[in-house]
Protein backbone atom coordinates (compact mmCIF):
# COMPACT_ATOMS: atom_id res chain seq x y z
CA UNK A 1 0.00 0.00 0.00
CA UNK A 2 2.79 2.52 0.81
CA UNK A 3 6.06 2.82 -1.32
CA UNK A 4 8.95 3.83 -0.12
CA UNK A 5 8.35 8.04 -1.04
CA UNK A 6 4.85 7.66 -0.26
CA UNK A 7 5.95 6.42 3.53
CA UNK A 8 8.17 9.77 4.02
CA UNK A 9 6.05 11.66 2.35
CA UNK A 10 3.44 10.79 5.07
CA UNK A 11 5.74 10.85 7.69
CA UNK A 12 6.58 14.22 7.09
CA UNK A 13 3.28 15.44 6.30
CA UNK A 14 2.23 14.20 9.83
CA UNK A 15 5.66 15.75 11.39
CA UNK A 16 4.98 18.78 9.98
CA UNK A 17 0.94 19.45 10.60
CA UNK A 18 1.77 18.57 14.49
CA UNK A 19 4.03 21.41 14.56
CA UNK A 20 1.65 23.68 13.20
CA UNK A 21 -1.02 21.98 15.73
CA UNK A 22 1.23 23.88 18.62
CA UNK A 23 2.11 27.17 17.05
CA UNK A 24 1.80 29.62 19.97
CA UNK A 25 -0.59 32.20 17.98
CA UNK A 26 -4.11 29.90 18.50
CA UNK A 27 -3.47 29.73 22.57
CA UNK A 28 -2.61 32.74 23.03
CA UNK A 29 -5.44 34.47 21.19
CA UNK A 30 -7.67 31.96 23.66
CA UNK A 31 -6.61 32.83 26.66
CA UNK A 32 -5.88 36.77 26.18
CA UNK A 33 -9.17 37.58 26.68
CA UNK A 34 -9.86 35.39 30.09
CA UNK A 35 -7.34 37.93 31.68
CA UNK A 36 -8.80 41.08 31.53
CA UNK A 37 -5.64 43.10 30.64
CA UNK A 38 -5.69 46.66 30.25
CA UNK A 39 -2.16 49.13 29.22
CA UNK A 40 0.35 46.87 29.61
CA UNK A 41 3.93 46.33 28.85
CA UNK A 42 4.54 43.61 26.91
CA UNK A 43 7.71 41.44 27.26
CA UNK A 44 8.37 38.26 24.32
CA UNK A 45 11.33 35.96 24.99
CA UNK A 46 12.56 33.27 23.76
CA UNK A 47 12.34 31.35 20.05
CA UNK A 48 8.30 31.16 19.53
CA UNK A 49 8.80 35.23 21.10
CA UNK A 50 7.84 37.07 17.79
CA UNK A 51 4.57 34.54 17.15
CA UNK A 52 3.55 34.97 20.59
CA UNK A 53 3.79 39.38 20.31
CA UNK A 54 2.11 39.32 17.23
CA UNK A 55 -1.04 37.39 18.35
CA UNK A 56 -1.18 39.23 21.58
CA UNK A 57 -0.96 42.33 19.45
CA UNK A 58 -3.69 40.93 17.84
CA UNK A 59 -5.63 40.73 20.58
CA UNK A 60 -4.71 43.62 22.88
CA UNK A 61 -3.74 46.21 20.32
CA UNK A 62 -3.70 49.63 21.65
CA UNK A 63 -3.97 47.74 24.84
CA UNK A 64 -0.14 47.35 24.20
CA UNK A 65 1.48 50.72 25.76
CA UNK A 66 5.33 49.42 24.90
CA UNK A 67 6.25 46.11 23.32
CA UNK A 68 9.61 44.11 23.50
CA UNK A 69 10.38 41.36 21.20
CA UNK A 70 13.36 39.13 22.01
CA UNK A 71 14.17 36.09 19.52
CA UNK A 72 16.80 33.95 17.91
CA UNK A 73 18.34 34.80 14.81
CA UNK A 74 16.18 34.15 12.03
CA UNK A 75 13.35 33.97 14.20
CA UNK A 76 11.63 37.30 13.65
CA UNK A 77 9.17 37.83 11.04
CA UNK A 78 9.17 41.45 10.32
CA UNK A 79 7.67 44.67 12.17
CA UNK A 80 4.59 44.53 14.57
CA UNK A 81 3.14 47.89 15.01
CA UNK A 82 6.16 49.78 16.84
CA UNK A 83 7.81 47.33 18.90
CA UNK A 84 11.30 47.13 19.50
CA UNK A 85 12.47 43.68 17.72
CA UNK A 86 15.52 42.26 18.97
CA UNK A 87 17.37 39.05 17.39
CA UNK A 88 20.51 37.75 19.58
CA UNK A 89 22.82 34.74 20.45
CA UNK A 90 21.17 30.84 21.15
CA UNK A 91 22.12 28.64 22.76
CA UNK A 92 24.89 30.96 23.50
CA UNK A 93 24.27 34.24 24.07
CA UNK A 94 25.73 37.26 22.80
CA UNK A 95 26.12 41.35 23.03
CA UNK A 96 22.84 40.98 21.64
CA UNK A 97 21.10 39.55 24.62
CA UNK A 98 22.96 41.92 26.75
CA UNK A 99 21.49 44.93 25.00
CA UNK A 100 18.14 43.76 24.63
CA UNK A 101 18.13 42.73 28.35
CA UNK A 102 19.36 45.94 29.47
CA UNK A 103 16.15 47.65 27.43
CA UNK A 104 13.45 45.17 29.07
CA UNK A 105 15.23 45.92 32.68
CA UNK A 106 14.93 49.76 31.67
CA UNK A 107 11.05 49.79 30.56
CA UNK A 108 10.39 47.57 33.60
CA UNK A 109 12.36 49.80 36.02
CA UNK A 110 9.71 52.73 35.53
CA UNK A 111 6.95 50.51 36.44
CA UNK A 112 4.66 50.97 39.87
CA UNK A 113 2.18 48.76 41.86
CA UNK A 114 -0.21 49.98 38.58
CA UNK A 115 1.28 48.30 36.22
CA UNK A 116 1.19 45.06 34.44
CA UNK A 117 4.21 43.38 32.94
CA UNK A 118 2.68 40.68 30.12
CA UNK A 119 5.44 38.68 29.64
CA UNK A 120 5.40 35.86 26.61
CA UNK A 121 7.94 33.05 27.60
CA UNK A 122 8.83 30.05 25.37
CA UNK A 123 12.14 27.94 25.10
CA UNK A 124 15.16 29.57 24.06
CA UNK A 125 14.85 32.63 26.82
CA UNK A 126 18.20 31.35 28.74
CA UNK A 127 20.08 32.44 25.54
CA UNK A 128 18.11 35.25 24.49
CA UNK A 129 17.49 36.81 28.00
CA UNK A 130 20.43 37.51 29.96
CA UNK A 131 22.57 39.80 32.19
CA UNK A 132 25.01 38.50 34.21
CA UNK A 133 25.15 38.65 37.80
CA UNK A 134 27.17 41.16 39.20
CA UNK A 135 31.11 40.25 39.06
CA UNK A 136 30.35 37.69 36.05
CA UNK A 137 31.50 38.63 32.66
CA UNK A 138 29.40 37.70 29.14
CA UNK A 139 32.37 35.47 28.02
CA UNK A 140 32.36 33.52 31.41
CA UNK A 141 28.48 33.15 30.74
CA UNK A 142 29.19 31.65 27.43
CA UNK A 143 32.72 29.55 28.43
CA UNK A 144 30.57 27.69 30.59
CA UNK A 145 27.47 27.46 28.82
CA UNK A 146 29.41 26.09 25.81
CA UNK A 147 30.82 23.59 28.27
CA UNK A 148 27.63 22.13 29.74
CA UNK A 149 25.94 22.12 26.99
CA UNK A 150 28.60 19.47 25.16
CA UNK A 151 28.77 18.01 28.26
CA UNK A 152 25.03 15.57 28.55
CA UNK A 153 23.87 17.77 31.17
CA UNK A 154 20.31 17.63 31.29
CA UNK A 155 18.42 21.27 30.78
CA UNK A 156 17.59 21.06 34.84
CA UNK A 157 21.36 20.78 35.24
CA UNK A 158 22.05 23.46 32.78
CA UNK A 159 19.09 25.79 33.85
CA UNK A 160 20.20 25.51 37.44
CA UNK A 161 23.55 26.74 37.17
CA UNK A 162 22.49 29.83 34.78
CA UNK A 163 19.86 30.67 37.17
CA UNK A 164 22.55 31.28 39.71
CA UNK A 165 25.10 33.31 37.44
CA UNK A 166 22.12 36.21 36.55
CA UNK A 167 20.15 39.27 37.28
CA UNK A 168 17.16 37.87 35.53
CA UNK A 169 16.65 33.99 35.22
CA UNK A 170 15.61 32.04 38.51
CA UNK A 171 12.78 34.62 39.45
CA UNK A 172 14.48 37.13 39.82
CA UNK A 173 13.12 39.39 36.48
CA UNK A 174 9.68 39.21 38.05
CA UNK A 175 12.01 40.42 41.66
CA UNK A 176 12.87 43.35 39.48
CA UNK A 177 9.50 44.00 38.26
CA UNK A 178 8.12 44.61 41.62
CA UNK A 179 5.47 46.33 42.64
CA UNK A 180 4.00 45.94 39.34
CA UNK A 181 2.66 42.65 38.20
CA UNK A 182 3.66 40.03 35.64
CA UNK A 183 1.09 38.33 34.06
CA UNK A 184 3.26 35.26 32.27
CA UNK A 185 1.75 33.18 29.18
CA UNK A 186 4.39 30.07 28.92
CA UNK A 187 5.28 27.68 26.40
CA UNK A 188 6.91 24.61 27.43
CA UNK A 189 9.96 22.86 25.82
CA UNK A 190 11.04 21.11 29.09
CA UNK A 191 9.72 17.64 30.58
CA UNK A 192 7.41 17.53 32.84
CA UNK A 193 6.40 21.43 32.17
CA UNK A 194 8.72 22.58 34.71
CA UNK A 195 8.08 26.37 35.54
CA UNK A 196 11.13 26.89 36.78
CA UNK A 197 13.42 25.11 34.21
CA UNK A 198 11.78 27.07 31.12
CA UNK A 199 13.82 29.36 29.89
CA UNK A 200 15.37 29.36 33.51
CA UNK A 201 12.17 30.52 35.20
CA UNK A 202 12.79 34.51 34.69
CA UNK A 203 9.51 34.91 36.51
CA UNK A 204 8.82 31.86 38.72
CA UNK A 205 10.45 30.97 42.62
CA UNK A 206 13.12 28.64 41.94
CA UNK A 207 13.03 25.54 43.25
CA UNK A 208 16.89 25.07 42.74
CA UNK A 209 19.99 25.84 45.14
CA UNK A 210 23.25 27.59 45.19
CA UNK A 211 24.60 24.08 46.37
CA UNK A 212 22.66 22.12 43.40
CA UNK A 213 24.07 24.36 40.76
CA UNK A 214 27.72 23.73 42.12
CA UNK A 215 26.78 20.06 42.48
CA UNK A 216 25.86 20.10 38.78
CA UNK A 217 29.33 21.85 37.65
CA UNK A 218 31.64 19.29 39.99
CA UNK A 219 29.36 16.46 38.25
CA UNK A 220 30.53 17.28 34.96
CA UNK A 221 33.79 18.09 35.80
CA UNK A 222 33.63 21.99 34.87
CA UNK A 223 36.21 24.65 36.54
CA UNK A 224 35.06 27.93 37.36
CA UNK A 225 36.81 31.11 38.19
CA UNK A 226 35.98 32.48 42.16
CA UNK A 227 33.66 35.44 41.08
CA UNK A 228 31.87 32.39 39.45
CA UNK A 229 31.41 30.55 42.47
CA UNK A 230 30.53 33.80 44.71
CA UNK A 231 27.73 34.59 42.10
CA UNK A 232 26.96 31.23 42.44
CA UNK A 233 26.44 31.17 46.21
CA UNK A 234 23.91 34.27 46.15
CA UNK A 235 20.66 32.34 46.56
CA UNK A 236 17.70 33.09 43.67
CA UNK A 237 14.38 34.36 45.01
CA UNK A 238 12.03 31.28 46.64
CA UNK A 239 8.82 33.45 46.86
CA UNK A 240 7.34 35.68 44.56
CA UNK A 241 4.22 37.74 45.28
CA UNK A 242 3.46 39.51 41.67
CA UNK A 243 2.90 37.10 39.44
CA UNK A 244 0.02 35.25 37.50
CA UNK A 245 1.09 32.27 34.74
CA UNK A 246 -0.48 30.34 32.71
CA UNK A 247 1.08 27.37 30.98
CA UNK A 248 -0.13 27.41 27.03
CA UNK A 249 1.57 24.64 25.48
CA UNK A 250 3.63 21.41 25.64
CA UNK A 251 5.11 18.33 23.87
CA UNK A 252 2.28 16.78 24.99
CA UNK A 253 -0.11 18.45 22.42
CA UNK A 254 2.23 17.70 19.66
CA UNK A 255 2.02 14.28 20.57
CA UNK A 256 -1.55 14.64 20.69
CA UNK A 257 -1.95 15.97 17.84
CA UNK A 258 0.26 13.53 15.74
CA UNK A 259 -1.50 10.67 17.00
CA UNK A 260 -4.90 11.82 15.79
CA UNK A 261 -3.57 12.76 12.17
CA UNK A 262 -1.73 8.96 11.94
CA UNK A 263 -5.25 7.50 13.30
CA UNK A 264 -7.10 9.91 10.83
CA UNK A 265 -4.35 7.91 7.54
CA UNK A 266 -5.39 4.93 8.95
CA UNK A 267 -2.86 3.90 11.03
CA UNK A 268 -3.13 2.34 14.71
CA UNK A 269 -1.06 4.67 16.82
CA UNK A 270 -0.05 4.89 20.25
CA UNK A 271 2.46 7.88 22.17
CA UNK A 272 4.49 5.55 23.67
CA UNK A 273 6.21 8.14 25.74
CA UNK A 274 6.20 12.31 25.88
CA UNK A 275 9.53 12.45 28.52
CA UNK A 276 12.03 10.71 26.35
CA UNK A 277 15.30 11.95 28.31
CA UNK A 278 18.30 9.63 27.39
CA UNK A 279 21.12 9.81 25.67
CA UNK A 280 19.93 10.23 21.38
CA UNK A 281 21.81 7.53 20.37
CA UNK A 282 20.19 4.93 22.74
CA UNK A 283 16.83 6.36 22.32
CA UNK A 284 17.05 5.95 18.30
CA UNK A 285 18.74 2.49 18.50
CA UNK A 286 15.84 1.33 21.39
CA UNK A 287 12.86 3.01 19.14
CA UNK A 288 14.71 0.88 16.46
CA UNK A 289 14.11 -2.31 18.36
CA UNK A 290 10.46 -1.31 19.10
CA UNK A 291 9.83 -1.07 15.50
CA UNK A 292 11.27 -4.33 14.42
CA UNK A 293 8.92 -5.94 17.07
CA UNK A 294 5.66 -4.24 15.22
CA UNK A 295 7.18 -5.54 11.88
CA UNK A 296 7.79 -8.60 12.53
CA UNK A 297 5.93 -9.72 15.67
CA UNK A 298 2.62 -7.44 15.01
CA UNK A 299 3.31 -5.83 18.86
CA UNK A 300 2.44 -3.80 20.66
CA UNK A 301 0.67 -2.60 17.85
CA UNK A 302 -0.51 -4.16 15.04
CA UNK A 303 0.86 -2.83 11.65
CA UNK A 304 -0.09 -0.37 9.97
CA UNK A 305 1.80 1.84 12.95
CA UNK A 306 2.60 4.61 14.03
CA UNK A 307 4.65 5.07 17.41
CA UNK A 308 4.86 8.51 18.49
CA UNK A 309 7.57 9.58 21.01
CA UNK A 310 8.38 13.43 22.55
CA UNK A 311 10.68 14.41 24.89
CA UNK A 312 14.62 15.57 25.05
CA UNK A 313 17.59 13.64 24.38
CA UNK A 314 21.12 14.80 25.68
CA UNK A 315 24.23 14.47 23.68
CA UNK A 316 27.68 13.77 24.93
CA UNK A 317 29.52 15.27 22.18
CA UNK A 318 32.73 14.03 22.10
CA UNK A 319 33.67 14.52 18.25
CA UNK A 320 34.10 17.44 16.49
CA UNK A 321 31.21 16.80 13.71
CA UNK A 322 28.23 18.72 13.42
CA UNK A 323 24.75 17.50 14.10
CA UNK A 324 22.13 17.67 16.81
CA UNK A 325 20.09 14.97 19.05
CA UNK A 326 17.43 14.82 16.84
CA UNK A 327 19.71 13.99 14.02
CA UNK A 328 22.00 11.86 16.08
CA UNK A 329 18.93 9.56 17.20
CA UNK A 330 18.06 8.91 13.34
CA UNK A 331 20.92 8.25 12.53
CA UNK A 332 21.75 5.79 15.24
CA UNK A 333 18.06 4.28 14.17
CA UNK A 334 19.12 4.21 10.50
CA UNK A 335 21.81 1.89 11.47
CA UNK A 336 19.70 -0.42 13.54
CA UNK A 337 16.98 -0.26 10.92
CA UNK A 338 19.31 -1.40 7.74
CA UNK A 339 17.89 -3.60 5.46
CA UNK A 340 14.50 -3.46 6.60
CA UNK A 341 11.66 -2.47 4.50
CA UNK A 342 8.17 -0.86 5.31
CA UNK A 343 9.57 1.42 8.16
CA UNK A 344 10.19 5.03 8.76
CA UNK A 345 11.63 7.08 11.43
CA UNK A 346 11.13 10.61 11.27
CA UNK A 347 13.02 12.67 14.54
CA UNK A 348 12.20 16.70 14.64
CA UNK A 349 13.00 19.75 16.71
CA UNK A 350 9.16 21.58 16.69
CA UNK A 351 11.41 24.64 16.86
CA UNK A 352 12.91 23.82 13.29
CA UNK A 353 16.36 23.47 13.90
CA UNK A 354 18.61 20.61 15.75
CA UNK A 355 21.53 21.46 17.04
CA UNK A 356 23.89 24.21 15.23
CA UNK A 357 22.53 23.38 11.66
CA UNK A 358 20.08 24.45 9.63
CA UNK A 359 18.29 21.18 10.04
CA UNK A 360 15.11 20.31 12.09
CA UNK A 361 16.18 16.56 12.31
CA UNK A 362 16.22 13.29 10.12
CA UNK A 363 13.96 11.07 8.56
CA UNK A 364 15.39 7.19 7.98
CA UNK A 365 14.51 4.23 6.69
CA UNK A 366 15.76 0.80 6.04
CA UNK A 367 18.17 2.38 3.09
CA UNK A 368 19.39 5.30 4.81
CA UNK A 369 22.84 2.77 5.90
CA UNK A 370 22.68 0.93 2.84
CA UNK A 371 23.36 4.17 0.57
CA UNK A 372 26.12 5.32 2.96
CA UNK A 373 27.99 2.29 2.57
CA UNK A 374 27.15 2.06 -1.07
CA UNK A 375 29.23 5.68 -1.14
CA UNK A 376 31.89 3.83 0.91
CA UNK A 377 31.11 5.32 4.12
CA UNK A 378 30.79 4.21 7.12
CA UNK A 379 27.92 5.24 9.31
CA UNK A 380 29.28 4.11 12.89
CA UNK A 381 32.26 6.41 12.22
CA UNK A 382 29.68 9.60 11.51
CA UNK A 383 28.42 8.54 14.66
CA UNK A 384 31.43 8.13 16.36
CA UNK A 385 32.36 11.60 15.44
CA UNK A 386 28.62 13.49 16.04
CA UNK A 387 28.77 14.16 12.75
CA UNK A 388 25.49 13.17 12.21
CA UNK A 389 24.36 16.24 9.48
CA UNK A 390 26.79 15.26 6.99
CA UNK A 391 25.51 11.34 7.13
CA UNK A 392 22.52 12.29 7.04
CA UNK A 393 22.90 15.24 4.06
CA UNK A 394 25.09 12.32 2.17
CA UNK A 395 21.72 9.92 2.45
CA UNK A 396 19.25 12.66 1.62
CA UNK A 397 17.67 12.37 5.09
CA UNK A 398 17.55 15.58 6.61
CA UNK A 399 14.51 17.37 7.66
CA UNK A 400 14.83 21.18 6.67
CA UNK A 401 11.93 23.30 8.09
CA UNK A 402 13.04 26.11 8.45
CA UNK A 403 12.60 27.88 12.19
CA UNK A 404 8.86 27.78 12.87
CA UNK A 405 8.20 30.09 15.34
CA UNK A 406 7.07 27.69 17.79
CA UNK A 407 9.32 25.84 20.46
CA UNK A 408 7.87 22.61 22.11
CA UNK A 409 10.47 20.06 22.40
CA UNK A 410 11.39 16.81 20.19
CA UNK A 411 8.59 15.08 17.91
CA UNK A 412 9.63 11.29 16.69
CA UNK A 413 7.61 9.38 14.86
CA UNK A 414 8.09 5.91 13.48
CA UNK A 415 6.11 4.37 11.12
CA UNK A 416 5.67 0.65 10.08
CA UNK A 417 3.85 -0.77 7.61
N1 LIG B 1 27.71 17.64 16.68
C1 LIG B 1 26.64 17.47 17.46
N2 LIG B 1 25.93 16.32 17.41
C2 LIG B 1 24.85 16.13 18.20
N3 LIG B 1 24.39 17.06 19.05
C3 LIG B 1 25.04 18.22 19.13
C4 LIG B 1 26.18 18.49 18.35
N4 LIG B 1 26.63 19.75 18.65
C5 LIG B 1 25.78 20.23 19.60
N5 LIG B 1 24.83 19.32 19.89
C6 LIG B 1 23.73 19.41 20.84
O1 LIG B 1 22.84 20.42 20.42
C7 LIG B 1 22.26 21.00 21.58
C8 LIG B 1 21.69 22.36 21.24
O2 LIG B 1 20.75 22.13 20.24
P1 LIG B 1 19.47 22.99 20.02
O3 LIG B 1 18.68 22.32 18.95
O4 LIG B 1 19.84 24.41 19.85
O5 LIG B 1 18.74 22.76 21.40
P2 LIG B 1 17.35 23.35 21.83
O6 LIG B 1 16.39 23.08 20.70
O7 LIG B 1 17.01 22.57 23.05
O8 LIG B 1 17.57 24.76 22.05
C9 LIG B 1 23.36 20.99 22.58
O9 LIG B 1 22.82 20.79 23.85
C10 LIG B 1 24.24 19.81 22.20
O10 LIG B 1 24.01 18.72 23.06
O1 LIG C 1 15.83 28.47 27.22
C1 LIG C 1 16.01 27.40 27.78
O2 LIG C 1 16.45 27.28 28.93
C2 LIG C 1 15.67 26.08 27.12
C3 LIG C 1 14.56 25.42 27.87
O3 LIG C 1 13.44 26.23 27.97
O4 LIG C 1 15.29 26.27 25.79
P1 LIG C 1 16.24 25.83 24.58
O5 LIG C 1 16.55 24.38 24.82
O6 LIG C 1 15.44 26.04 23.35
O7 LIG C 1 17.45 26.67 24.63
MG1 LIG D 1 15.88 22.54 24.64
Amino acid sequence: MFDPESLKKLAIEIVKKSIEAVFPDRAVKETLPKLNLDRVILVAVGKAAWRMAKAAYEVLGEKIRKGVVVTKYGHSEGLIDDFEIYEAGHPVPDENTIKATERVLELVDQLNENDTVLFLLSGGGSSLFELPAEGVSLEEIQKLTSALLKSGASIEEINTVRKHLSQVKGGRFAERVFPAKVVALVLSDVLGDRLDVIASGPAWPDNSTSEDALKVLERYGIEISESVKRAILRETPKHLSNVEIDLIGNVQKVCDEAKKLAKEKGFNAEIITTSLDCEAREAGRFIASIMKEVKFKDRPLKKPAALIFGGETVVHVKGNGIGGRNQELALSAAIALEGIEGVILCSAGTDGTDGPTDAAGGIVDGSTAKTLKAMGEDPYQYLENNDSYNALKKSGALLITGPTGTNVNDLIIGLIV
